[in-house]
Protein backbone atom coordinates (compact mmCIF):
# COMPACT_ATOMS: atom_id res chain seq x y z
CA UNK A 1 0.00 0.00 0.00
CA UNK A 2 1.38 3.67 -0.99
CA UNK A 3 1.66 6.24 1.58
CA UNK A 4 -1.12 8.27 -0.14
CA UNK A 5 -3.73 5.52 0.31
CA UNK A 6 -2.96 5.14 4.17
CA UNK A 7 -2.65 8.73 4.28
CA UNK A 8 -5.96 9.07 2.90
CA UNK A 9 -7.43 6.43 5.08
CA UNK A 10 -6.06 6.72 8.61
CA UNK A 11 -7.17 8.59 11.02
CA UNK A 12 -3.22 9.01 12.02
CA UNK A 13 -3.56 11.81 9.47
CA UNK A 14 -6.97 13.08 10.68
CA UNK A 15 -5.33 15.29 13.20
CA UNK A 16 -9.22 16.64 13.99
CA UNK A 17 -9.85 13.25 15.32
CA UNK A 18 -10.79 14.21 18.54
CA UNK A 19 -9.14 11.85 20.55
CA UNK A 20 -5.49 13.11 19.37
CA UNK A 21 -7.22 16.65 21.27
CA UNK A 22 -9.31 15.50 24.10
CA UNK A 23 -7.51 15.50 27.63
CA UNK A 24 -6.70 12.56 28.76
CA UNK A 25 -6.28 11.26 32.41
CA UNK A 26 -7.66 7.78 32.18
CA UNK A 27 -5.50 4.55 34.19
CA UNK A 28 -3.21 3.18 31.37
CA UNK A 29 -3.69 -0.59 30.50
CA UNK A 30 -1.98 -3.69 31.29
CA UNK A 31 0.86 -4.71 28.54
CA UNK A 32 0.68 -8.40 28.50
CA UNK A 33 4.52 -9.29 28.94
CA UNK A 34 4.04 -12.83 29.72
CA UNK A 35 7.22 -14.20 27.69
CA UNK A 36 8.31 -17.45 29.69
CA UNK A 37 11.11 -18.97 27.75
CA UNK A 38 10.62 -22.64 28.74
CA UNK A 39 6.86 -22.12 27.39
CA UNK A 40 8.77 -23.64 23.88
CA UNK A 41 10.53 -26.62 25.08
CA UNK A 42 8.91 -30.11 24.51
CA UNK A 43 10.12 -32.75 27.08
CA UNK A 44 13.35 -33.66 25.95
CA UNK A 45 14.72 -29.92 25.72
CA UNK A 46 13.19 -29.84 29.48
CA UNK A 47 14.96 -32.98 30.40
CA UNK A 48 17.98 -31.68 28.93
CA UNK A 49 18.02 -28.87 31.03
CA UNK A 50 17.68 -30.24 34.36
CA UNK A 51 20.51 -32.73 33.76
CA UNK A 52 22.52 -29.91 32.96
CA UNK A 53 21.33 -28.00 35.85
CA UNK A 54 21.93 -30.60 37.88
CA UNK A 55 25.79 -31.40 36.64
CA UNK A 56 25.38 -33.13 33.46
CA UNK A 57 25.09 -32.50 30.05
CA UNK A 58 24.18 -35.43 27.55
CA UNK A 59 24.78 -34.20 23.92
CA UNK A 60 23.57 -37.82 22.63
CA UNK A 61 20.59 -37.79 24.38
CA UNK A 62 19.42 -34.31 23.88
CA UNK A 63 20.07 -34.75 19.85
CA UNK A 64 22.23 -31.66 19.62
CA UNK A 65 25.61 -32.35 17.82
CA UNK A 66 28.85 -33.50 20.34
CA UNK A 67 30.43 -29.95 21.28
CA UNK A 68 27.16 -28.15 20.56
CA UNK A 69 27.42 -24.53 22.59
CA UNK A 70 24.40 -22.67 24.23
CA UNK A 71 24.00 -19.37 26.46
CA UNK A 72 23.65 -15.92 27.49
CA UNK A 73 25.72 -13.17 26.64
CA UNK A 74 24.56 -9.69 27.91
CA UNK A 75 25.55 -6.64 25.99
CA UNK A 76 26.33 -3.64 29.30
CA UNK A 77 27.45 0.04 28.95
CA UNK A 78 26.58 3.56 29.17
CA UNK A 79 23.23 4.95 27.80
CA UNK A 80 24.43 5.37 23.31
CA UNK A 81 27.00 2.64 23.38
CA UNK A 82 25.66 0.90 21.07
CA UNK A 83 23.96 -1.81 22.52
CA UNK A 84 21.28 -2.29 20.17
CA UNK A 85 22.63 -1.56 17.28
CA UNK A 86 25.35 -4.45 17.97
CA UNK A 87 21.66 -6.91 18.86
CA UNK A 88 20.11 -6.11 15.74
CA UNK A 89 23.73 -6.55 13.34
CA UNK A 90 24.10 -10.32 15.08
CA UNK A 91 20.45 -10.90 14.94
CA UNK A 92 20.25 -9.84 11.01
CA UNK A 93 17.33 -7.64 10.57
CA UNK A 94 16.19 -4.26 13.22
CA UNK A 95 14.17 -5.84 15.88
CA UNK A 96 15.64 -3.51 18.92
CA UNK A 97 15.26 0.20 18.50
CA UNK A 98 18.22 2.58 17.87
CA UNK A 99 18.40 6.21 18.15
CA UNK A 100 20.57 9.07 19.19
CA UNK A 101 19.31 9.71 22.62
CA UNK A 102 20.63 8.32 25.05
CA UNK A 103 18.41 5.81 27.60
CA UNK A 104 16.66 4.78 24.31
CA UNK A 105 16.01 1.32 25.33
CA UNK A 106 13.95 0.62 28.17
CA UNK A 107 13.17 -3.26 27.93
CA UNK A 108 15.52 -5.66 28.27
CA UNK A 109 15.64 -7.66 24.77
CA UNK A 110 16.33 -11.01 24.64
CA UNK A 111 16.93 -12.07 20.49
CA UNK A 112 17.94 -15.77 19.88
CA UNK A 113 20.99 -16.37 16.95
CA UNK A 114 21.62 -19.54 15.58
CA UNK A 115 25.34 -20.17 14.53
CA UNK A 116 26.40 -23.72 12.97
CA UNK A 117 27.40 -25.66 16.40
CA UNK A 118 26.05 -22.71 18.64
CA UNK A 119 22.81 -20.97 19.95
CA UNK A 120 22.94 -17.81 21.61
CA UNK A 121 20.48 -15.80 23.74
CA UNK A 122 21.72 -12.16 23.13
CA UNK A 123 20.37 -9.68 25.88
CA UNK A 124 20.14 -5.96 25.42
CA UNK A 125 20.20 -4.24 28.43
CA UNK A 126 19.03 -0.28 29.11
CA UNK A 127 22.22 1.92 29.35
CA UNK A 128 23.68 2.47 32.95
CA UNK A 129 23.84 5.70 33.89
CA UNK A 130 23.39 7.81 36.89
CA UNK A 131 18.90 7.97 37.42
CA UNK A 132 16.85 11.46 37.86
CA UNK A 133 14.02 9.25 38.68
CA UNK A 134 12.14 6.01 39.40
CA UNK A 135 12.05 5.38 35.95
CA UNK A 136 16.36 5.58 35.40
CA UNK A 137 16.75 3.76 38.70
CA UNK A 138 14.34 0.64 37.23
CA UNK A 139 16.75 0.63 33.98
CA UNK A 140 19.81 0.42 36.18
CA UNK A 141 18.29 -2.22 37.71
CA UNK A 142 17.26 -4.40 34.61
CA UNK A 143 20.41 -3.74 33.41
CA UNK A 144 22.35 -5.24 36.42
CA UNK A 145 20.46 -7.93 37.06
CA UNK A 146 21.31 -9.25 34.02
CA UNK A 147 25.10 -9.21 34.64
CA UNK A 148 24.90 -11.73 37.14
CA UNK A 149 22.68 -14.23 35.37
CA UNK A 150 24.54 -14.93 31.85
CA UNK A 151 27.85 -17.13 30.76
CA UNK A 152 29.45 -13.88 29.13
CA UNK A 153 29.41 -10.28 29.70
CA UNK A 154 30.11 -8.14 26.82
CA UNK A 155 30.91 -4.71 28.28
CA UNK A 156 30.34 -2.29 25.36
CA UNK A 157 32.39 0.77 25.13
CA UNK A 158 32.16 3.97 22.86
CA UNK A 159 35.55 4.05 20.87
CA UNK A 160 34.63 7.99 19.74
CA UNK A 161 33.99 8.83 23.65
CA UNK A 162 36.40 9.16 26.32
CA UNK A 163 35.90 7.06 29.12
CA UNK A 164 35.25 8.35 32.22
CA UNK A 165 33.63 7.91 35.61
CA UNK A 166 30.36 6.35 34.24
CA UNK A 167 32.01 3.98 32.57
CA UNK A 168 34.22 3.32 35.55
CA UNK A 169 30.98 2.70 37.51
CA UNK A 170 29.42 0.22 34.95
CA UNK A 171 33.46 -1.64 35.07
CA UNK A 172 33.21 -2.24 38.68
CA UNK A 173 29.74 -4.28 38.00
CA UNK A 174 31.44 -6.14 35.21
CA UNK A 175 34.79 -6.76 37.21
CA UNK A 176 32.25 -8.58 40.17
CA UNK A 177 30.89 -10.70 37.93
CA UNK A 178 31.33 -14.30 37.65
CA UNK A 179 31.09 -14.41 34.24
CA UNK A 180 33.43 -14.10 30.93
CA UNK A 181 33.94 -10.53 30.03
CA UNK A 182 34.08 -9.28 26.89
CA UNK A 183 35.64 -5.65 25.83
CA UNK A 184 33.57 -4.41 22.67
CA UNK A 185 34.62 -1.34 21.46
CA UNK A 186 32.30 0.12 19.00
CA UNK A 187 31.61 2.71 16.62
CA UNK A 188 35.34 1.92 15.17
CA UNK A 189 33.88 3.30 11.86
CA UNK A 190 34.20 6.70 13.15
CA UNK A 191 36.92 6.20 15.64
CA UNK A 192 40.83 6.96 14.57
CA UNK A 193 43.18 4.51 14.93
CA UNK A 194 44.63 6.61 17.76
CA UNK A 195 41.27 7.09 19.66
CA UNK A 196 40.94 2.88 19.23
CA UNK A 197 44.38 2.27 20.88
CA UNK A 198 44.27 4.95 23.62
CA UNK A 199 40.73 3.45 24.73
CA UNK A 200 41.75 -0.19 24.90
CA UNK A 201 44.39 1.17 26.68
CA UNK A 202 41.62 3.09 29.24
CA UNK A 203 39.32 -0.08 29.25
CA UNK A 204 42.26 -2.67 30.30
CA UNK A 205 42.53 -0.63 33.41
CA UNK A 206 39.08 -0.93 34.49
CA UNK A 207 38.64 -4.59 34.06
CA UNK A 208 40.60 -7.97 33.72
CA UNK A 209 39.01 -8.87 30.50
CA UNK A 210 38.94 -12.63 29.25
CA UNK A 211 38.88 -11.05 25.38
CA UNK A 212 38.66 -7.72 23.63
CA UNK A 213 37.99 -7.19 19.83
CA UNK A 214 36.98 -3.57 17.82
CA UNK A 215 33.64 -3.54 15.86
CA UNK A 216 31.76 -1.49 13.71
CA UNK A 217 27.89 -2.58 14.03
CA UNK A 218 26.47 -0.17 11.59
CA UNK A 219 29.68 -1.56 8.97
CA UNK A 220 29.44 -5.26 9.93
CA UNK A 221 32.90 -5.14 10.79
CA UNK A 222 34.01 -7.76 13.50
CA UNK A 223 30.14 -8.79 14.33
CA UNK A 224 30.73 -12.04 13.13
CA UNK A 225 33.67 -12.16 15.34
CA UNK A 226 31.91 -11.02 18.27
CA UNK A 227 29.10 -14.20 17.84
CA UNK A 228 32.58 -16.36 17.35
CA UNK A 229 34.15 -15.16 20.05
CA UNK A 230 30.61 -15.22 22.30
CA UNK A 231 30.52 -19.00 21.26
CA UNK A 232 33.78 -20.02 22.10
CA UNK A 233 32.95 -19.23 25.58
CA UNK A 234 29.53 -20.54 26.06
CA UNK A 235 29.25 -24.54 28.20
CA UNK A 236 28.17 -27.05 26.15
CA UNK A 237 24.25 -27.84 26.00
CA UNK A 238 21.65 -28.39 23.58
CA UNK A 239 19.27 -25.48 21.59
CA UNK A 240 17.45 -24.04 23.94
CA UNK A 241 15.20 -22.78 21.80
CA UNK A 242 13.43 -23.19 18.47
CA UNK A 243 15.32 -22.16 15.42
CA UNK A 244 12.78 -19.53 14.72
CA UNK A 245 12.54 -18.46 18.11
CA UNK A 246 13.54 -14.61 17.08
CA UNK A 247 12.85 -12.43 19.94
CA UNK A 248 11.03 -12.32 23.46
CA UNK A 249 9.31 -9.02 22.90
CA UNK A 250 5.12 -9.62 21.96
CA UNK A 251 3.97 -8.05 19.11
CA UNK A 252 2.16 -5.61 20.85
CA UNK A 253 5.63 -4.56 22.84
CA UNK A 254 7.08 -4.18 19.04
CA UNK A 255 4.42 -1.90 17.95
CA UNK A 256 5.09 0.72 20.81
CA UNK A 257 9.06 0.52 21.07
CA UNK A 258 8.71 1.22 17.11
CA UNK A 259 6.29 4.13 17.91
CA UNK A 260 8.53 5.79 20.21
CA UNK A 261 11.77 4.97 17.74
CA UNK A 262 10.33 7.69 15.56
CA UNK A 263 9.31 9.82 18.24
CA UNK A 264 13.39 9.58 19.94
CA UNK A 265 14.32 10.43 16.36
CA UNK A 266 12.12 13.09 15.67
CA UNK A 267 12.04 15.09 19.02
CA UNK A 268 14.36 16.90 20.92
CA UNK A 269 15.22 18.17 24.67
CA UNK A 270 12.81 16.77 27.70
CA UNK A 271 10.24 14.73 25.55
CA UNK A 272 11.91 11.96 24.37
CA UNK A 273 12.67 11.08 28.09
CA UNK A 274 9.10 12.09 28.86
CA UNK A 275 7.44 9.87 26.34
CA UNK A 276 5.62 6.07 26.87
CA UNK A 277 4.22 4.38 24.37
CA UNK A 278 1.31 1.45 24.87
CA UNK A 279 0.22 -0.58 21.96
CA UNK A 280 -4.10 -0.58 22.41
CA UNK A 281 -4.63 -2.63 19.63
CA UNK A 282 -3.71 -5.16 17.35
CA UNK A 283 -6.16 -7.04 15.47
CA UNK A 284 -5.44 -8.97 12.18
CA UNK A 285 -8.27 -8.14 9.92
CA UNK A 286 -7.66 -10.24 6.45
CA UNK A 287 -4.42 -8.60 5.02
CA UNK A 288 -4.36 -5.86 6.81
CA UNK A 289 -2.84 -5.46 10.30
CA UNK A 290 -5.00 -3.05 12.33
CA UNK A 291 -2.58 -1.64 14.87
CA UNK A 292 -3.37 1.60 17.28
CA UNK A 293 -1.09 3.01 19.75
CA UNK A 294 -1.12 5.75 22.64
CA UNK A 295 1.86 7.84 23.14
CA UNK A 296 1.78 9.07 26.82
CA UNK A 297 3.52 12.53 27.43
CA UNK A 298 3.94 14.15 31.08
CA UNK A 299 2.29 18.06 30.08
CA UNK A 300 0.00 19.68 27.79
CA UNK A 301 3.14 21.47 26.08
CA UNK A 302 4.89 18.18 25.28
CA UNK A 303 1.33 17.16 23.52
CA UNK A 304 1.28 19.84 21.28
CA UNK A 305 4.86 19.45 20.13
CA UNK A 306 4.15 15.93 19.29
CA UNK A 307 1.00 16.83 17.30
CA UNK A 308 2.50 19.55 15.78
CA UNK A 309 1.49 22.48 13.95
CA UNK A 310 -1.44 20.78 11.63
CA UNK A 311 -0.81 17.34 12.84
CA UNK A 312 2.17 17.53 10.83
CA UNK A 313 4.67 15.98 13.51
CA UNK A 314 2.55 12.88 14.58
CA UNK A 315 1.56 12.26 10.81
CA UNK A 316 5.54 11.75 10.21
CA UNK A 317 5.63 9.82 13.42
CA UNK A 318 2.73 7.40 12.33
CA UNK A 319 4.17 7.16 9.01
CA UNK A 320 7.66 6.22 9.61
CA UNK A 321 6.41 3.69 12.16
CA UNK A 322 4.13 2.23 10.31
CA UNK A 323 6.98 1.34 7.59
CA UNK A 324 8.32 -0.62 9.89
CA UNK A 325 5.66 -2.78 11.16
CA UNK A 326 5.07 -3.46 8.00
CA UNK A 327 8.65 -5.05 7.45
CA UNK A 328 8.20 -6.62 10.64
CA UNK A 329 4.96 -8.46 10.75
CA UNK A 330 5.26 -8.48 6.59
CA UNK A 331 2.17 -7.28 5.96
CA UNK A 332 0.05 -4.26 5.50
CA UNK A 333 -0.43 -2.02 8.39
CA UNK A 334 -2.89 0.40 9.00
CA UNK A 335 -1.69 2.61 12.08
CA UNK A 336 -3.38 4.98 14.76
CA UNK A 337 -2.19 6.97 16.80
CA UNK A 338 -3.26 8.96 20.18
CA UNK A 339 -1.44 11.19 22.30
CA UNK A 340 -2.45 11.49 25.84
CA UNK A 341 -1.09 13.34 29.14
CA UNK A 342 0.13 11.56 31.91
CA UNK A 343 1.74 13.94 35.18
CA UNK A 344 4.30 12.68 36.45
CA UNK A 345 4.24 8.75 35.24
CA UNK A 346 8.13 8.33 35.26
CA UNK A 347 7.98 8.51 39.37
CA UNK A 348 5.00 6.50 39.17
CA UNK A 349 6.06 2.29 39.67
CA UNK A 350 2.76 1.51 38.81
CA UNK A 351 2.40 3.33 35.12
CA UNK A 352 6.19 1.97 34.78
CA UNK A 353 5.44 -1.15 35.12
CA UNK A 354 2.32 -1.34 32.29
CA UNK A 355 4.69 0.39 29.87
CA UNK A 356 6.59 -2.69 30.15
CA UNK A 357 9.67 -0.64 31.55
CA UNK A 358 10.20 -1.93 34.88
CA UNK A 359 12.97 -4.42 35.92
CA UNK A 360 10.58 -6.90 36.59
CA UNK A 361 9.25 -7.59 33.51
N1 LIG B 1 28.82 5.13 13.19
C1 LIG B 1 28.32 4.19 14.01
N2 LIG B 1 27.27 4.49 14.80
C2 LIG B 1 26.81 3.53 15.63
C3 LIG B 1 27.37 2.23 15.70
N3 LIG B 1 26.71 1.53 16.64
C4 LIG B 1 25.75 2.35 17.11
N4 LIG B 1 25.79 3.55 16.51
C5 LIG B 1 24.90 4.70 16.73
O1 LIG B 1 24.99 5.10 18.09
C6 LIG B 1 23.70 5.52 18.56
C7 LIG B 1 23.32 4.73 19.81
O2 LIG B 1 23.19 3.37 19.43
P1 LIG B 1 22.25 2.37 20.26
O3 LIG B 1 22.47 1.01 19.68
O4 LIG B 1 20.85 2.89 20.32
O5 LIG B 1 22.94 2.49 21.67
P2 LIG B 1 22.52 1.78 23.05
O6 LIG B 1 23.78 1.43 23.76
O7 LIG B 1 21.56 0.67 22.80
O8 LIG B 1 21.83 3.00 23.77
P3 LIG B 1 20.81 3.02 25.06
O9 LIG B 1 19.52 2.45 24.60
O10 LIG B 1 20.74 4.47 25.38
O11 LIG B 1 21.45 2.23 26.16
C8 LIG B 1 22.73 5.34 17.40
O12 LIG B 1 22.57 6.57 16.75
C9 LIG B 1 23.44 4.33 16.51
O13 LIG B 1 23.10 4.47 15.14
C10 LIG B 1 28.48 1.94 14.83
O14 LIG B 1 29.04 0.83 14.78
N5 LIG B 1 28.91 2.97 14.03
Amino acid sequence: MSDQSINSHSALNDVDDRSLLEDADGDLFDVEQDFDPFAELDDDELDAMLAKAEGGFDATASGVPEGFRSGFVALVGRPNAGKSTLLNACFGQKVAITSPVAQTTRRRMRAVINREGCQIVIVDTPGLHKPKDSLGSELNKSALSEIGDVDVVAFLVDATKPIGRGDAWVAEHVAASRATKILVLTKADIANPQQVTSQLEEARKLVDFDEELVVSSTEGFNVEAFVSVVASYLPEGPKWFPDDMGVDASDETLVSEFVREKVLLHTREEIPHAVGVLCDGFEYKRDLLKLHATIYVEREGQKGILIGKRGEMIKRIGIEARRDLERIFDTRVYLELDVKVKQGWREDQGQIRRFGYSADE
